[in-house]
């Protein structure tokens, strides 16, 4: 056992190993069949992702992923190596930094066995989602701790929950949009990635996402509530960008049905394009780093269907990736973890 020794664990979605057909139906296979992304009965999970999500869609995830790669590989998990070695000069020597992907590689079992294998008195989990869902967090941690438990890892666990209200990770936000002239641009979208309305109002029973409160302040069942706090970040980020109500909308992404939270981030810019609103700058803050959904659906595919139809730009806003400012918000969230 390294006495006093504390591992940390960072966790996020992972990807592919390589952009082919086989390999991204082997992530996509292990993403879309967990119980906590695809939340229905087994059987219809089974024959929903099995036999129709994956076989219709892992042509064109590929295809996608192709477009993303680059000579480092996918960037969600170049940026997650890079922050890991920042994190880790950051902690210094007390310390020991992982990474370990939910799905596909680097993995958390493997990380948690080198884990195991190398011998810590605390482990700290840190999923790097600024906002709570079943699909975010919840799973993150909920298959760390089984694998801690099937592995027999003696020691401490701490874990570090959302993040999206903590002051610092808001002015990170804040300072990257600051990075353009806002008066550049006609309006602003906080775009974040979409839910299945069926997962949000498990947050509110009885209340269907078109009537539930969850846009207009952090209601009584909103700590938890995904819909909730991503309409919270965007107000905190929004007040210290001293944006007015107008000047934003805040938009989901990345859908894989109608049946997810509304309104869509396309169709917003479509209907902005329709008041004449030609240059867009976007925000991401569901993403730590950026990855297929920000450097492809928003920079890309969005961008060019937006010039198509006549607007001028869609502006993308960086994610936090490995900027020193996160790094230190990350070791602080680790030592006020460990403190707690
Ligand atoms: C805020 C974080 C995320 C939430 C919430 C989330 C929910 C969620 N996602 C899917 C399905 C897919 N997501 C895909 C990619 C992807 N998702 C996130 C983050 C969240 N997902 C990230 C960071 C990425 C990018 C990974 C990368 O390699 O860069 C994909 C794969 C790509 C594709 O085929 O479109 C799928 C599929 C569901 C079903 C869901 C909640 C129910
Ligand atoms: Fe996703
Ligand atoms: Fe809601």
């Amino acid at each position: 056992m390294k006495k006093g020794k504390t591992a940390v664990l960072l966790m996020n979605v992972g990807s592919p190993d390589e952009p082919t057909v086989p390999a991204v139906r082997k992530y996509l296979t292990e993403f879309l069949n967990d119980k906590r992304v695809i939340d229905l009965p087994w059987l219809l999970r089974k024959f929903l992702v099995n036999g129709i999500i994956i076989p219709f869609r892992v042509k064109n995830s590929t295809g996608l992923y192709k477009q993303l790669w680059t000579k480092k590989g996918s960037p969600l998990i170049y940026y997650s190596e890079e922050l890991k070695e920042k994190l880790q000069a950051k902690l210094g020597s007390l310390f020991e930094v992982f990474v370990g992907m939910r799905y596909g590689n680097p993995g958390y079992k493997n990380a948690l066995s080198e884990i195991k294998k190398k011998g810590f008195e605390k482990i700290v989990l840190v999923p790097l989602y600024p906002q709570h869902a079943m699909s975010t967090t919840e799973t993150s941690l909920i298959a760390a701790e089984k694998e801690i438990k099937k592995q027999g890892i003696q020691a401490e666990i701490y874990e570090v929950g959302q993040f999206y209200d903590n002051p610092k990770f808001v002015d990170a936000f804040a300072e990257q949009a600051r990075k353009y002239n806002l008066s550049d641009f006609d309006h602003i979208i906080f775009s974040y990635h979409g839910l299945p309305n069926r997962q949000v109002e498990k947050c509110h029973p009885g209340i269907k996402v078109g009537n539930c409160s969850c846009r207009n302040a952090l209601p009584e069942h909103g700590k938890f509530c995904y819909h909730a706090t991503s309409y919270e970040t965007t107000r905190l980020i929004a007040s210290k960008l001293n944006l007015k109500k107008s000047d934003y909308t805040v938009s989901f992404q990345s859908r894989l049905s109608n049946n997810w939270l509304t309104p869509f981030t396309d169709a917003v810019l479509q209907e902005k394009l329709e008041q004449g609103k030609k240059n867009i700058l976007v925000l991401a803050p569901s993403f730590v780093t950026d990855c297929l959904e920000t450097i492809l659906e928003i920079g890309v595919e969005y961008g060019e269907e937006f010039k198509q139809k006549g607007g001028n730009k869609v502006q993308l806003v960086e994610s936090l990736n490995t900027g020193d400012r996160w790094v230190e918000i990350l070791a602080e969230m680790v030592i006020s973890q460990l403190n707690s």
